[in-house]
């Protein structure tokens, strides 16, 4: 590919945090990324880091020889419908769109389109978004670049795409089951006597400081919760009054919830 300008399509809250994350990685120039949104809001938004705001699709796809689509699902049909003309056979498609499949993205685009299938978080904005890709027998130049791209982002994982739902739900839906745990701990710290900044400033770190304790050693979460839970101690006994109150039953059954929806809606 001649052309590694990045378009970005829709800038809200995912297309958004791409675009500072992108910006931020120094990955390429912000003037060479070229993004649409009907909301002025966002586009100005763009136009303050410095982004090239589009006056339509068919202009960031003409500009971009990659370019990301980040609509909700039930904008996508009229969005590829729109930048149809512009799609020649250089060009890399890369979809955010929960539950639409490369199949039904290459019956909209064209066969001779390279497409891909990737799921970031909204920690992308941070360079530290979980990014799952999907690929479909495009060429390996392709492939290096999408991958080279995000891993600018965060992390990558390569997995097929019959995962895609699956990394929907623990990846991007994960960032926000993670969130509400920290603020139902905030809230049983304030209970017991810390102000509200105080309680998220502990809470937060210790969570980060619990995810390097499994990222830097590889140890299964259980290991580690084994040399905090002194016997007789404090911590099983919060601990099993947990899970007595369901803790991880409730969140399987949120994670299958999530999943089922997906897979029921196809969106
Ligand atoms: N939010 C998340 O954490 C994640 C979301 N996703 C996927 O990313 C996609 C976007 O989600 P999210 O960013 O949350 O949604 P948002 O609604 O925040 O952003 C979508 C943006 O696209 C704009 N838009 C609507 N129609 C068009 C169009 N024809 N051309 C260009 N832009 C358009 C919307 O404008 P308007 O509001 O005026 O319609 C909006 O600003 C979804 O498909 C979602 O499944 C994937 C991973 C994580
Ligand atoms: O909730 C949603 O549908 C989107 C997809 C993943 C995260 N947000």
């Amino acid at each position: 590919m001649e052309n590694k300008k990045i378009g970005i399509i829709g800038t809200g809250n995912m297309g958004g945090a791409i675009a500072v994350g992108l910006v931020k990685s120094g990955f390429i120039s912000a003037s060479d990324i070229f993004v649409f949104d009907p909301k002025e809001k966002n586009l100005n938004e763009m136009r303050e880091m410095g982004v090239t705001a589009c006056k339509n699709n068919k202009e960031v796809v003409q500009n971009a020889g990659v370019f990301i689509v980040a609509v909700k699902p039930y904008h996508i049909e009229g969005v590829v419908n729109e930048i149809k003309p512009a799609l020649t056979s250089d060009k890399i498609f890369i979809s955010i769109v929960a539950g639409v499949g490369i199949e039904e993205l290459t019956k909209m685009a064209g066969e001779n389109i390279s497409i891909f299938r990737v799921m970031p978080n909204t920690a992308i904005a941070l360079q530290e978004s979980l990014t799952c890709i999907s690929t479909n027998g495009n060429k390996t130049e392709d492939k290096d670049f999408v991958i080279e791209l995000f891993d600018k982002l965060g992390k990558t994982v390569e997995i097929p795409e019959e995962l895609m739902a699956a990394a929907t739900v623990l990846s991007s839906c994960g960032i926000a089951y993670a969130l509400r745990y920290i603020r139902a701990a905030m809230q049983g710290g304030i209970e017991i006597g810390f102000g509200a900044d105080m309680a998220q400033f502990i809470t937060a770190q210790t969570v980060k400081g619990a995810t390097e304790l499994i990222l830097q050693t590889g140890h299964h979460p259980e290991r580690e919760i084994d040399k905090v839970t002194t016997p007789r101690g404090v911590t099983i006994t919060g601990l099993n009054e947990m899970e007595h109150k369901g803790f991880s039953s409730s969140l399987i059954q949120g994670v299958l919830a999530s999943y089922k929806k997906i897979d029921n809606s196809g969106k």
